[in-house]
C-alpha cells in the first residue's frame, strides 16, 4: 500500500489551526475532520444532560453515544462556553479513548485526510508525513478570537478573552492525558505576525516540502 498523504495540524486555541487545515483539505481535495468538534459536543452534551463536567463517567457515557446529529449546531458547538467545556471533559482518559477509534479510522482512509486538533501528530496519526504545530502569541491569539466571537453577538470583553486562552493553554498542555505537544517531527509555524493568505501560504510550503521527503 502505498502512504497517503495525511495532514495532521495541531496547535493551541484560535491559532488558525482549522483555517489552514480546511484551506489544506480544499486545494489536496482531501477529507477534513476539526477534532475539536467532537470534544465540544461532548461538553454540550454534558451540560444538556444536566452533569457536571469533572464527572468522567457521564463525560465518557456522551462521548460513547455521539453520532453525527451532535455535530449538527456549529454555531453553539463553536461557542465560547462550549470550548471551554470541551477543554473541561477532554482531560478524561474515557473521553479520549472512547473517540480515538473514529479519529484513526478518519485519518486512515485511502486517500489521505486532514486533521486538526491537539494530539493529531502525536496520538492520532503518529504516522502521518506531514505535520504542522500552528502557534501564535496568547495576544493575537485572545484577538482573533475575539473578534471571530464578538463578530457573531457574544459580548465578552478583550480581557477575559484572554484569560479564557491562557488557562485553557494550561489545561491542554498540562494535562496528563494526550497533552498539548508539538510533536517531534512537527514544523512550528508562528503566525503570529502573518494574515491568513501568509499563514496559509507558509502551510502549503510545509505540506509540499513534506511531499517531496515522502515522495507523495
Ligand atoms: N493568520 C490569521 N490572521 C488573522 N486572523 C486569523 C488568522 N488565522 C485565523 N484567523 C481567524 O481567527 C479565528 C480563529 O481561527 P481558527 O482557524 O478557527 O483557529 P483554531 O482552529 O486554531 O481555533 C477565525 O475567525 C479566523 O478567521
Ligand atoms: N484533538 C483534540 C482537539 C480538541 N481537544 C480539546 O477540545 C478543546 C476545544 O478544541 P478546539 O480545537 O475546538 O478549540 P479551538 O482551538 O478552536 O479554540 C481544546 O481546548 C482541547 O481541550 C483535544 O483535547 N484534543
Amino acid at each position: 500500500m502505498s502512504a497517503a498523504l495525511i495532514i495532521a495540524v495541531d496547535g493551541p486555541a484560535a491559532s488558525g489551526k482549522g483555517t489552514i487545515a480546511a484551506r489544506l483539505a480544499k486545494l489536496y481535495s482531501l477529507p477534513h475532520l476539526d477534532t475539536g468538534l467532537l470534544y465540544r459536543a461532548v461538553g454540550i452534551g454534558v451540560l444538556d444532560a444536566g452533569g457536571s463536567l469533572d464527572d468522567a463517567e457521564a463525560a465518557e457515557g456522551v462521548a460513547r453515544s455521539l453520532d453525527a446529529s451532535h455535530l449538527v449546531d456549529t454555531e453553539r458547538l463553536t461557542s465560547r462556553g462550549a470550548g471551554e467545556a470541551a477543554s473541561r471533559v477532554a482531560g478524561h482518559p474515557g473521553v479520549r479513548a472512547a473517540l480515538l477509534a473514529f479519529q484513526k479510522t478518519f485519518a486512515g482512509q485511502p486517500g489521505g485526510a486532514v486533521l486538526d486538533g491537539r494530539d493529531i501528530g502525536t496520538v492520532i496519526a503518529p504516522e502521518a508525513p506531514a505535520k504542522l504545530y500552528v502557534t501564535a502569541t496568547p495576544e493575537v491569539r485572545a484577538m482573533r478570537r475575539w473578534k471571530q466571537l464578538t463578530g457573531r453577538g457574544e459580548t465578552i470583553a478583550f480581557e477575559d478573552m484572554l484569560a479564557d486562552i491562557v488557562k485553557r493553554d494550561e489545561r491542554d498542555a498540562g494535562r496528563g492525558a494526550a497533552p498539548m505537544v508539538q510533536a517531534a517531527d512537527a514544523v512550528l509555524l508562528d503566525t503570529t505576525d502573518m494574515d491568513i493568505e501568509a499563514a496559509f501560504d507558509a502551510a502549503r510550503r510545509i505540506v509540499e516540502a513534506a511531499r517531496v521527503r515522502h515522495g507523495l
